[in-house]
């Protein structure tokens, strides 16, 4: 049900930046800007070459090498297989799009590998320029060596920068930013709802629904330009200015509905985060060590045990969460102690999701079980500290904790009194909103595992309700990240906010870039993708 995510889980990235060099202009996609001036005569683009699989042993790893000069390793560093000649064809370029087996050499002739070789010339690959992989057996020296000696066929070799691969593809127009982001999210993907929404993003879908806001931009744009240069002359404003409006009020609803998701596409893709607040020794780390399956924060009987946020990330049901447990929240004069409440406050503040543990014995102070007819208006005032209680809020779960240590379940008139104490400090939605899908509170033991499946089935629930973006509407673009929102309030109908929205718009997909944003998405890649 849950898997922790350990870095061991992830794909291994190559990118750990020890392969440098120095950056080099590219061309802009020709859609969307004036063809560069011609390079200077003695200026050779460069073949950019890195492994595309990861690091470590294997059965195959592959080194792709794309460039103008990428069949010179064809000729000088591979030969046909034993027992096997060259046809002509063969011998100064490989077939196109076809595996075809090869003896690898080193230059000086040394046999290395017998491996897969895979030939696109610049009309068919990503890049745009002439790409060959080489499927090798997955030997780490093997393709060290590999690395140190591509760059002795000319100077022109170098190793790829992180994202180079697909930053080429983007430059030739083959993809548009959303997408770009998608494949990266893909690769990053660490559970089945990132994956998802990733492949989603990395199909283009975005890209036509984002250029379908922009052409109604562009289209609202053009009436009110004409409306400006020959409005009263040409006497055409008859509708014209109503036109425009009602397309800009249109294009406007439409971008503030897909704003107005509660950043669930953002949240997602970063992990959704959880954090456990409650009283000390209420059972919060106890619940954590239950949600990760394992001991991972350390449990006493004394109060006061956990003092930092212990925090891990784990696959709950496909969803990405950062669980944290927090040191237990009450007034102290223990210096290392405050800071970790204050932590504490922080976490939970920023928390997409609050369990906030109490435990029973506590609450109740002086219930006694066989008090169970007890009406609810006798029933002993339960306590919460005010910290505890100023953290809860409407994304809050309240856990009632130690059910074991009670003889009996504690009584519907105390939970009553709780639910009533809840509403008279101004948290009433707390309780109604949870009591609407599963009455107002879990009881649990995290000692004797009681509850703790329903628990676990309602924090499902939860995150399902707020996150799940599976049957979102298809043609519907997610905001996945901070930089796709659009300064909404700002379209208003009149030709320099039509420029700015279509301008904003553009930068999204790329069509418009600003260096410093191509810069920030391709960081984030590996070296090879
Ligand atoms: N009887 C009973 N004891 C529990 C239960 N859950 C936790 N405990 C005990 O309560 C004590 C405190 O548990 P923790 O999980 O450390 O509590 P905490 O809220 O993290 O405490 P602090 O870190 O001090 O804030 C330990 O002795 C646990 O064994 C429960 O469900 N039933
Ligand atoms: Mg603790």
């Amino acid at each position: 049900m849950l898997r922790a995510l350990t870095a061991s889980a992830r794909l291994p990235c190559t990118c750990q930046g020890s392969y440098s060099s120095p950056r080099v202009a590219h061309t802009r996609p020709a859609s969307s800007r004036p063809a560069p001036p011609p390079p200077p005569p003695s200026f050779r683009l460069p073949t950019i070459f890195a492994p595309a699989t990861g690091k470590g042993k294997s059965a195959i790893s592959i080194l792709r090498i794309s460039g103008p000069d990428a069949l010179d390793v064809w000729r000088k560093m591979t030969r046909p297989p034993r027992g096997r000649t060259h046809t002509n064809r063969t011998r100064s370029e490989p077939p196109e799009r076809k595996a075809i087996l090869r003896r690898i050499v080193a230059p000086d002739g040394e046999v290395l590998d017998e491996g897969v070789v895979l030939y696109f010339p610049s009309h068919s690959a990503l890049t745009a320029q002439p790409t060959l992989e080489l499927h090798l057996h997955g030997s780490p020296a093997l393709m060290q060596l590999l690395l140190r000696l591509l760059p002795s066929l000319g100077n022109t070799f170098r190793i790829a920068e992180p994202g180079e691969f697909t930053r080429l593809a983007f430059e030739a127009g083959k993809m548009d930013l959303t997408e770009v982001e998608g494949i990266r999210d893909l690769v990053e993907a660490d559970t089945e709802a990132q994956r998802k929404l990733a492949a989603r993003q990395a199909s283009g879908q975005m890209r036509v629904a984002y250029d379908s806001m922009r052409s109604e931009a562009i289209e609202a744009m053009a009436l009110i330009e004409a409306l400006i240069d020959f409005g009263e002359d040409e006497g055409i404003s008859e509708g014209v200015y109503e036109q425009a409006r009602q397309k800009v009020n249109t294009l406007s609803s439409r971008i503030r509905k897909y704003l107005d998701d509660g950043r669930r596409g953002e949240i997602l893709r970063q992990g959704i985060h959880l954090a456990i607040i409650g009283p000390p020794n209420a059972g919060k780390s106890s619940l954590l060590n239950w949600l990760a399956q394992r001991e991972a924060a350390i449990v006493t009987a004394v109060p006061g045990t956990t003092r930092d946020v212990v925090e891990l990330a784990l696959d709950f049901h496909g969803f990405p969460v950062h669980v944290a447990d927090t040191a237990g929240l009450r007034s102290t004069g223990d210096e290392v102690e405050a800071i970790g409440i204050e932590r504490a406050v922080a976490k939970a503040e920023t928390a997409d999701i609050k369990l906030c543990v109490l435990p029973l014995d506590e609450i109740f102070p002086s219930s006694s079980p066989s008090s169970s007819s007890t009406p609810a208006a006798r029933a002993p005032a339960p306590v919460i500290d005010p910290l505890t209680l100023s953290l809860i809020d409407h994304h809050t779960l309240i856990v009632l904790n130690k059910l074991d240590a009670h003889v009996e379940p504690p009584t519907a008139a105390q939970l009553g009194a709780l639910e009533a104490y809840l509403r008279q400090e101004g948290k009433s939605w707390a309780v109604a909103g949870a009591r609407e899908r599963e009455g107002a509170f879990a009881l649990v033991s995290a000692r004797d595992g009681r509850g703790l499946a329903q628990l676990a089935e309602r924090l499902k629930g939860e995150v399902k309700r707020r996150f799940d973006l599976s049957d979102a509407l298809e043609e519907t673009p997610i905001v996945t990240q901070e930089r796709h929102h659009l300064p909404s309030d700002e379209i208003v109908s009149a030709g320099e906010e039509l420029r700015y929205a279509v301008r904003s718009l553009g930068q999204i997909t790329g069509m418009v870039d600003t260096e410093e944003v191509l810069g920030e998405i391709f960081r984030g890649f590996c070296i090879g993708k």
